[in-house]
């Protein structure tokens, strides 16, 4: 199966604006490269990009992202390499249709990537598996995607609860929903999720999208915070049947109302 429910078309205006977006520089309490208790920064925020993907080598970078973050195998699995190659071409093929605007329901989608110099990631906790198979080269210089979401307009995602905002005529064009949201672990807790939500709002204001859901599973308590900080609210529950029926943890739909967009 491709990765999440996220369908949608890459639009062919795809601007790549390089997204001066502030990020927070704080206390670092749960970072995967050390157990420094004080303000540290594992690169430098000032060469942090998050922007709408623009090529497809930054889309496979992303696609090879979401296979490290959505799939869990064994190291010592047989044929591990190939098979996580096999499952990324499959999520870039996924991704380049929605993008492309070919997959059916959905108006827009916008793959947006939050992306670092190749040369910010030096630490030798961070592997060299997830920087060559992360990798990708923007006008000569090499990029890392450290953090990527789907951004799609459409009334609802395929086995996902459909959000109710806005009502009546026009959901199709003024709902969208965040999905494959993931950051590289290595880098959590530097605020690129964050940041990442907040370039979707940005880009959902653009496209005037009144209302932006996600759906998250009820047990992810850091996506859940993450959410909440970036101002969503709880709206319903998946009904317990659904959630067995699809066999999968039960995912509860977040709403956040876009400022200033009104039908
Ligand atoms: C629609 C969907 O795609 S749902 C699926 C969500 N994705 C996943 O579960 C994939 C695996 N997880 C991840 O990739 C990451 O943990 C994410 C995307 C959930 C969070 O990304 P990060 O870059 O680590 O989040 P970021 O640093 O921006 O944190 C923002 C806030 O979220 C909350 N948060 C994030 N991670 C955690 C955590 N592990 N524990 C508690 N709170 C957390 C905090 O409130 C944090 O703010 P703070 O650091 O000021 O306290």
């Amino acid at each position: 199966m491709a990765l999440l429910s996220s369908p949608h078309p890459l639009p062919t205006q795809f601007s790549a604006s390089p997204a001066s977006l502030c990020v927070r520089r704080r206390p670092i309490t749960a970072c995967q490269l050390c157990t420094h208790k004080q303000s540290v920064r594992h690169f430098d925020q000032s060469t942090l990009t998050v922007a709408e993907g623009s090529s497809e080598s930054e889309l496979w970078a992303a696609a090879c992202l979401r296979v490290r973050s959505f799939y869990h195998f064994k190291p010592s699995m047989f044929g591990l390499q190939d098979h996580r190659r096999y499952l990324a071409e499959r999520e870039l093929e996924a991704m380049k249709e929605r993008v492309g605007g070919k997959r059916k329901g959905f108006r827009k989608v916008s793959c947006i990537n939050a992306t670092i110099p190749l040369s910010q990631i030096s630490s030798p906790s961070v592997s060299d598996d997830f920087c060559s198979s992360c990798k990708f080269n923007n006008n000569g210089e090499d990029r890392v995607v450290v953090g990527t979401l789907d951004l799609n307009q459409c009334v609802s995602l395929p086995d996902e609860i459909t959000g109710n905002r806005p009502e009546g005529i026009g959901a199709d064009f003024a709902r969208a929903y965040l999905s494959n949201v993931c950051v590289a672990k290595e880098l959590h807790r530097n605020g690129l999720g964050y940041a990442l939500v907040a370039k979707s709002k940005l880009v959902a204001q653009e496209w005037g999208i009144s209302d932006l859901y996600v759906h998250v599973a009820v047990d992810n308590e850091p996506a859940k915070k993450l959410y909440m900080k970036s101002g969503f609210v709880y709206e319903k529950d998946e009904p317990a049947w659904q959630a067995r029926f699809l066999d999968r943890p039960r995912r509860i739909l977040l709403w956040f109302g876009i400022p200033g967009v009104q039908l």
